[in-house]
């Protein structure tokens, strides 16, 4: 078929957005795989479809596959792209949406400065439903969070890292680095996707605390690799460290792709992400 879509990117985390609605899209893990390859395809992180919804009381259904071809339960940046798409695309004429995903249902709205808002729902931060595998494992209390100690193999020699999980209905992993340009990302970063305490993998988030409203942030994503920015990552990066103390709501997120804004009232809260979006070309592909 001649496939319609729309390139768009959210701080730096690329994404083919495709009209669901008004295309007949079927496609397998591997046309997902092509749409995202950078060389044999368009090229991006994520590919977000728009489609009716089927949940009573919602607007669209969104749904997300990673670079790798698989479908996934949220995409924090994608969902700015989402909310952004359907408005240009004349699809609503709302500026506040509600979306049902794989998570549940999220609430972008799109501001008069042009940036977005997106209700991202409460973060999940029982081990088991993030889901983490914490048997046999010593969490150590440190301020409202639990650190959880995941081995790694790094060349033959073990390492022991400290994490705190959190899911905003993607699994996270989060640890605290003292500098997020020397972090070992490209190292570990792949080890912790695939640790086998993370039964659905896990995308690896490296946090520096600049100030207590203010972090350095780079994830490798599960299903990606390392982006340039991640929008379920910095909610579950600001979610790990006002738990713990170290930081105050609201914060202010850099990552290497952009600037991001999460606050967040405490346990049973919804996480409010706030961020850019932006479309970058229009483009047909015979898939
Ligand atoms: N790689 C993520 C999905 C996309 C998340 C990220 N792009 C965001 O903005 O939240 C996962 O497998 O859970």
């Amino acid at each position: 078929m001649k496939l319609k879509f729309t390139k768009m990117h959210g701080a730096g985390n690329d994404f083919v957005v495709i009209d669901g609605i008004n295309q007949d899209i079927r496609f397998t893990p591997e046309q997902w795989k092509l749409l995202g390859d950078r060389r044999f395809g368009v090229g991006a992180d994520q590919i977000l479809l728009v489609e009716k919804p089927t949940a009573a009381g919602c607007d669209f259904r969104y749904r997300i596959f990673n670079a790798d071809g698989g479908e996934v339960e949220q995409c924090g940046n994608g969902s700015r792209a989402f909310v952004k798409f359907v408005a240009e695309k004349g699809l609503t004429s709302q500026r506040s949406i509600t979306v049902q995903t794989k998570a549940g249902i999220i609430a972008p709205r799109l501001e008069d400065d042009g940036s977005i808002t997106v209700d991202m729902g409460a973060p999940v931060l029982e081990p088991a439903r993030v889901p983490f595998d914490a048997e046999n494992l010593q969490g150590q209390p440190q301020g409202g969070d639990l650190l959880w100690p995941l081995m790694l193999e790094l060349g033959g020699a073990r390492e022991e890292v400290l994490i705190s999980v959190v899911s905003m209905g993607n699994p996270h992993a989060v640890q605290v680095v003292d500098d997020v340009d020397t972090a070992p990302v490209e190292l570990s970063g792949p080890l912790i996707e695939r640790h086998a305490r993370f039964p659905n993998r896990v995308n690896a988030g490296f946090m520096q605390i600049v100030d207590r409203h203010h972090i350095r942030l780079r994830v490798f994503e599960r299903g990606v690799g390392e982006t340039l920015a991640c929008g379920t990552g910095a909610c579950a990066a600001a979610v790990a460290g006002i738990r713990r103390g170290l930081l105050d709501s609201p914060v202010q997120v850099d990552a290497r792709g952009g600037q991001l804004s999460i606050s967040w009232a405490g346990p049973g809260q919804p996480v409010f992400l706030t961020g850019p979006a932006v479309t970058v070309f229009e483009g047909e592909i015979e898939i």
